[in-house]
């Protein structure tokens, strides 16, 4: 198993290149079980969670050709499969995604629960009480979800009491091939989601009104290939922000989508930063100010994304004043910081937040990666530590950043990696 061993390092500067996002690029690739077409995508990002999507999705029958490192075509001519088993499904709880499709498609699909994970029981009943309304017959059996339709989908409308992005995504792609009319009311508002509608609808979809809360998904009988290239990582590029907030650093991210990151940059300037955009890039300069903890509160998109809660605790850790982060979308998000606290941070939890006392002296310790985003809260502070950080369990890390140790290497950052 391999890990990362970061020694404190010099502010970050320099530019890199962001990847395409992960969670845009997960249900992009099941947008081809939709079709008959072959599908191209491009700007996916290199990561385990990719290769075990295209494992999965071979497995059901789909033709998968690498054209490049970032490009794949994929043609679902004709499906084989109708099952996603428990092996390929418990390593990604996106494999949840390929429901929809496979409905839609095939009129069946059983697809293995993917079970509670380290941030949360995480369940799917939006998912299946959506498809539900829309005439599928759903019973869960040995840890399967099974589910069969007579005909076709039928558009339905259905409001979902709480804001899922996956949920969003899945019943989007199912009612893409319905009969009829669809309404998801509450419906997720994420960039990621306005990069499927766009990606379904180059196929022929006929969607509107995505990234707002009401989705109206006009069903069609047969859809196109496409060729479609993923939008940038914003928790990627968030995530190489903070970490130069964090040394006093001065980057620049190239091919980043700074529109998607409203919440995380205005909360970068409130910790210090100074931050310039244009069209596709950010750059962050926090060499000459002081770096101040801030209180953040995580929500549904356009609200401050969990997926930085980590690397914000991680920075709270270390700047001037007292910082609250409040989690509001997962329950048991804050795994990083018993072991930031190991390397000498002063957080406490308080119910569903992390208060920091701030001005954290760290030290480098052997750390162990929780899940995904915990991984990148201990590296921004083994940035900043006195000595080495050790972190094992970096398999989480490799789900979702792309290069992580060449990329933070080309901003100056001393990390790297060896097989244990
Ligand atoms: C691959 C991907 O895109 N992953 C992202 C996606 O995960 P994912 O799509 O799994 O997250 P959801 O938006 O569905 O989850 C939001 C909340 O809804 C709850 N819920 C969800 C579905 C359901 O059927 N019932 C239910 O109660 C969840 O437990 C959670 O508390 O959005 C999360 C929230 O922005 C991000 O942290 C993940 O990185
Ligand atoms: C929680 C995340 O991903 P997933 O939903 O794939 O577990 C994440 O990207 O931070």
């Amino acid at each position: 198993m391999d890990k990362l061993i970061i020694k404190k390092s010099p502010p970050l500067s320099g530019e890199v290149v962001i990847s395409g996002a992960k969670n845009a690029a997960l249900p992009l690739l099941m947008t081809s079980l939709l079709t008959a077409q072959p599908c191209r995508y491009s700007n996916v990002p290199n990561l385990k969670d990719i290769s075990t999507t295209k494992a999965l999705l071979k497995d059901l029958g789909v033709g998968v050709e690498q054209q490049d490192i970032n490009t794949v075509l994929l043609h679902a001519a004709e499906l084989t499969s109708d099952t996603a088993t428990y092996d390929l499904v418990r390593t990604m709880r996106a494999s949840i995604l390929v429901l929809g499709p496979l409905l839609a498609r095939l009129g069946k699909a059983n697809v293995s629960l993917p079970g509670g994970c380290a941030i949360g029981a995480r369940p799917v009943n939006l998912h299946l009480e959506g498809l539900e309304k829309m005439g599928a017959v759903i019973s869960v059996d040995e840890g399967y979800v099974r589910a069969s339709v007579d005909g076709r989908l039928q558009g339905a409308r259905i409001f979902m009491d709480i804001v899922s992005v996956g949920a969003t995504e899945n019943l989007m792609m199912a009612a893409a091939l319905a009969e009829g009319e669809t309404i998801i009311e509450n419906a997720a508002r994420e960039p990621e989601i306005v990069d499927l509608a766009n990606c379904l609808n180059s196929m022929g979809a006929r969607i509107s009104g995505a990234g707002t809360d009401k989705i109206r998904i006009h069903g069609v009988e047969a859809l196109n290939g496409c060729d479609y290239a993923v939008l940038p990582d914003r928790i990627e590029t968030g995530t190489y922000l903070v970490a130069a907030a964090v040394t006093g650093g001065h980057i620049k991210c190239v091919n980043a989508a700074p529109e998607t990151l409203d919440a995380v940059l205005s909360k970068l300037q409130q910790a210090g930063a100074e931050i310039t955009t244009g069209k596709d890039w950010i750059e962050l300069d926090r060499r000459n100010t002081p770096l101040q903890a801030v209180k953040v509160k995580t929500a549904p998109h356009p609200g401050f994304p969990t997926d930085m809660q980590a690397q914000f605790v991680a920075l709270n850790a270390v700047a001037k004043g007292t910082g609250v982060i409040t989690e509001t979308i997962f329950e048991n998000r804050f795994m990083h910081v018993p072991e930031l606290q190991r390397m000498g941070a002063e957080i406490a939890l308080e119910t569903n937040s992390a208060v920091s006392k701030g001005e954290s002296v760290l030290k480098g310790a052997p750390v162990m990666a929780t899940d995904l985003r915990a991984s990148a809260s201990l590296i921004i502070a083994g940035l900043v530590a006195e000595g080495e950080t050790h972190i094992s369990r970096i398999y989480h890390l490799d789900r979702g950043y792309e290069s992580i140790e060449h990329k933070l290497g080309g901003l100056g950052a001393v990390v790297a990696r060896v097989s244990e």
